[in-house]
């Protein structure tokens, strides 16, 4: 792995000497275990504490097969899917790679009793199996998390319809959160040059789940002016929604849970930001009923900030404890775009308000390939920038993990992988001068 790290930090570095190195028979890299998916039976979703089922293990190489590729990993992130992995909800994520498993013979090496976490990574290709043509060895990367087989009709206008669609590192193996990480070559993009590893591995897929989500035609298809009222607009899909609202021309509405996270999202440039705990808002008078009143307060308040406006879309991903508030505020002929259920699947809404005012409600899931690829252009471009806030050591990625269970962190939280510190692998310092300040926007606060 030295040899590796060397030739990655060397300039001189080739394509041939990326080639020439030898692999190591095994790396280190964080896992879940099968026999433990149990441990936390009985406790409440928020006692699980991923400090106690995340392990750091040295795991064998996988064999790399045709289409795929290989990565040295230097730095990853946490999602909050590898959240929901560590504490086993709503399913264990050993079911998804049996399942995987029975699909084909190539298949099987994903079915292990531990899984490799991790749906982020920006490093560097070690080796391209069979049919890869686009990416070789050396080319410094980093990878969306659309793993697809694309044998079937289904997937082949929008390849997140595919029967066979899987996130890499929550529904497949060998994720991210790793020194090395098996990849489709077709999950690879440029890094941006003007970033460090750990904040190009940052945005990944948060990034692109926002930007289907709220601008894609498959999501919301935002555009000037609309009104966008974003939960959690400080955490990590909402940093990028944020970002995409303002940088299209619309009107987020930010709803966080602090002064401090409000401050955040008017450094970002938003300036309708309601905080939901100094407001106090209850939507739920117990746990089986709402309170629309609160709803009708919630919208009031919205309206102060936009003048008298409704909601053109809502960014919904907290689920259960919003959806109803959600479905109410949002404007006549409006869109609920929803990727998520953080706070429970069950939602309940007043559906006379979806009818009668004509709103829809959106089904959104990550992104396809052009999709994540767009995204990560505008990060290259420095119009969107990394949300990273605090940067942990691969032994501490059950801390991190933690931190993001307990909604302790802003933006996104890091891991160094095989980056020895934070900071390297800036190759276009010039470009980052330029945008440095929003680069460093969410740095440790
Ligand atoms: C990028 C980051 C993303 C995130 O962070 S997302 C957040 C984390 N992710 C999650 O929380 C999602 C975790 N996944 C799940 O909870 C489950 O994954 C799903 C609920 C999404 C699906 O569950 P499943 O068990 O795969 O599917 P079923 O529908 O519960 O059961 C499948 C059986 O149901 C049959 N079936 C499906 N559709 C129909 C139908 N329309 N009519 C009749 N039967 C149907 C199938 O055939 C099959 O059957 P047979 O069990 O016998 O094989
Ligand atoms: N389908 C997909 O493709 C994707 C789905 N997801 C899912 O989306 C969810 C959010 O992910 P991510 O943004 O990365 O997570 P984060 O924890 O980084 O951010 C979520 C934010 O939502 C807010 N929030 C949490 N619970 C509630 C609640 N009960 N009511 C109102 N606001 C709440 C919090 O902000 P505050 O406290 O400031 O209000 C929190 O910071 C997760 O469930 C994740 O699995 C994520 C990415 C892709």
């Amino acid at each position: 792995m030295k040899d590796i790290l060397d030739a990655i930090q060397s300039p001189d570095s080739t394509p041939a000497d990326f080639a020439a190195l030898p692999l190591p028979e095994s790396y280190r890299a964080i896992t879940v275990h099968k026999d433990e998916t149990e441990m936390f039976a009985g406790m409440t979703t928020r006692e699980k504490d991923p400090r106690k089922s995340i392990h750091l293990d040295e795991v064998p190489l996988p064999e790399l097969g045709p289409g795929e590729a290989l990565v040295a990993v230097m730095a990853s992130s946490v999602n909050y899917n590898s959240v929901w992995t560590s504490i086993f909800e709503p399913l264990s994520t050993f079911g998804f790679l049996e399942r995987y498993g029975r699909t084909s013979e190539l298949a099987k090496r994903h079915d292990l009793p531990y899984h490799i976490i991790g749906s982020d990574l920006a490093g560097v290709v070690l080796r391209t199996g069979p049919g890869v043509n686009a990416w070789q060895p050396g080319d410094e990367v980093v990878a969306h998390c659309l793993s697809v087989e694309l044998e079937s009709s289904d997937g082949h206008n929008d390849t997140m319809l595919d029967p066979e669609q899987r996130i890499w590192g929550f529904e497949t193996n060998f994720g991210g959160l790793a020194e090395v990480a098996l990849v489709k070559s077709n999950q690879l993009m440029p890094k941006p040059g003007h970033l460090s590893w750990e904040e190009a591995a940052a945005p990944g897929l948060v990034n692109s789940t926002a930007y289907r989500q709220l601008v894609s035609r498959n999501g919301a298809g935002m555009k000037q002016g609309d009104n966008v009222l974003i939960w959690g607009a400080s955490g990590g899909l909402g940093s990028y929604a944020t970002q995409f609202a303002l940088a299209g021309g619309a009107n987020p509405i930010c709803v966080v849970s602090s002064p401090q996270k409000a401050e955040i999202c008017r450094a970002m440039g938003a300036e309708a930001i309601i905080d939901r705990n100094a407001e106090g808002y209850k939507f739920w008078k117990d746990e089986n009923t709402q309170d629309p009143k609160e709803w009708k307060r919630f919208g009031k308040r919205i309206r102060e900030l936009t003048g008298g406006e409704d909601i053109d879309i809502v960014f919904e991903h907290p689920g259960r404890e919003t959806f109803g508030a959600s479905v109410f505020v949002t404007r006549k002929g409006g869109t609920i775009t929803t990727c998520a259920s953080t706070s429970g699947y069950m939602h309940e809404y007043d559906n006379r308000y979806l009818w009668m005012s004509l709103k829809r409600i959106i089904g959104s899931h990550f992104a396809n390939y052009r999709e994540a690829w767009e995204a990560n252009r505008l990060i290259a471009k420095g119009k969107i920038h990394p949300t990273l806030s605090k940067v942990y050591s691969l032994e501490e990625t059950g801390q991190a993990a933690f931190d993001v269970h307990r909604n302790l962190h802003q933006g996104k939280v890091g891991v160094l992988c095989l980056a020895p510190e934070e900071g390297l692998g800036v190759r276009d310092e010039e470009k980052r001068a330029q945008h440095i300040d929003a680069i460093n926007r969410f740095r440790n606060i």
